[in-house]
């Protein structure tokens, strides 16, 4: 292995930074593989994303953690959609059924108290990491085990090479950021950690948005606001390249050396309860 001179593959607070190049995949496997952990893996399919399901779970099976134990938890309103995808040994689906909602946003922010709910009654005996994922995914590429850590958090594409980022920035929400402070723009669409520090982070970013509704106040990008807020005052343990999630509305640079997971394109309009972006 050679590693890479044209991107940063550590942290200002010395967190390794993950790229394609900087790990050698079959000492990582091996090491995990002998270690067997149990992966939850939270996804809400609610509405319409139920289409989403099987394109997500065909490829995760080909790409997600190959070899070790996975349980995708989906929450979806709509059992009768979830799509009989042929797993692996060792990875299963529990189904976990959730109320409809009138808004998207509503749907975005409930995945806190879904997350936070489930593993106080059912999780926290079946895992030992808990990735947060969207399902309007689809995996591309190897995500292996060299993304594990007590907490890992994925840069946004869109934001890794900036240094303005898209924070709340009004002091009357619990996600507010201060201009000036932040170092980093990290997506809510994967994240994953140990299931306690990951319990830890869904309880406060469902807590955090309560509060907000309390006062009127919705985050600007929800529970990434919320998200980022945390990751400032806590630096995660590895910060993963926007490999670990890009979309397919963007062609890469030459940076990215191969996509892991994508984002699809989609009609947002058609797609959302409530439409718009
Ligand atoms: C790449 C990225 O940064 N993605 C974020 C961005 O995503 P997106 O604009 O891609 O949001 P999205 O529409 O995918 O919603 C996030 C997720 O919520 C679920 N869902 C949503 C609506 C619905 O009617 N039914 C349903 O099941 C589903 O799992 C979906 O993948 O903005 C969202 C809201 O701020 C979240 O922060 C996402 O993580
Ligand atoms: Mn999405």
């Amino acid at each position: 292995m050679i590693g890479r001179t044209d991107v940063n593959s550590v942290t200002n607070w010395n967190a390794p930074l993950v790229w394609e190049g900087t790990f050698d995949p079959v000492v990582i496997d091996d090491i995990y593989r002998r270690m067997n952990p149990r992966v939850a893996v939270v996804v809400l399919a609610v509405g319409k994303y139920t289409r989403f399901l099987k394109g997500f779970l065909e490829s995760g099976e080909k790409y997600f953690l190959v070899g070790l134990r996975v349980t995708y938890y989906i929450f979806t309103d709509n059992e009768q959609d979830v799509p009989n995808v042929t797993l692996s040994e060792g990875r299963k689906i529990t189904i976990l059924p959730v109320p409809s909602a009138k808004r998207w946003q509503d749907v975005v922010l409930s995945k806190m108290k879904w997350a936070t709910v489930t593993i106080d009654k059912q999780i926290r005996n079946e895992a030992d990491y808990l990735f947060m994922m969207d399902i309007d995914s689809v995996f591309y590429n190897r995500f292996g085990a060299e993304s594990l850590s007590r907490m890992s958090a994925v840069l946004h594409r869109a934001f890794y090479k900036r240094d303005q980022f898209p924070y709340e920035r009004r002091p009357e929400s619990k996600a507010y950021i201060p201009a000036g402070e932040g170092d980093y723009y990290y997506t809510a669409a994967v994240w994953g950690g140990y299931l306690e520090d990951m319990y830890r982070l869904v309880k406060y970013c469902y807590e955090q948005s309560e509060e907000d509704a309390k006062n009127n106040i919705e985050a600007v990008w929800q529970e990434e606001s919320h998200l980022n807020k945390y990751f400032l005052y806590n630096k995660p343990a590895k910060v993963l390249s926007p490999e670990y999630l890009w979309s397919d509305y963007e062609t890469p640079g030459s940076d990215i050396k191969l996509i892991r997971i994508s984002q699809l394109v989609k009609d947002y309009a058609e797609v959302r309860p409530n439409g718009g972006q």
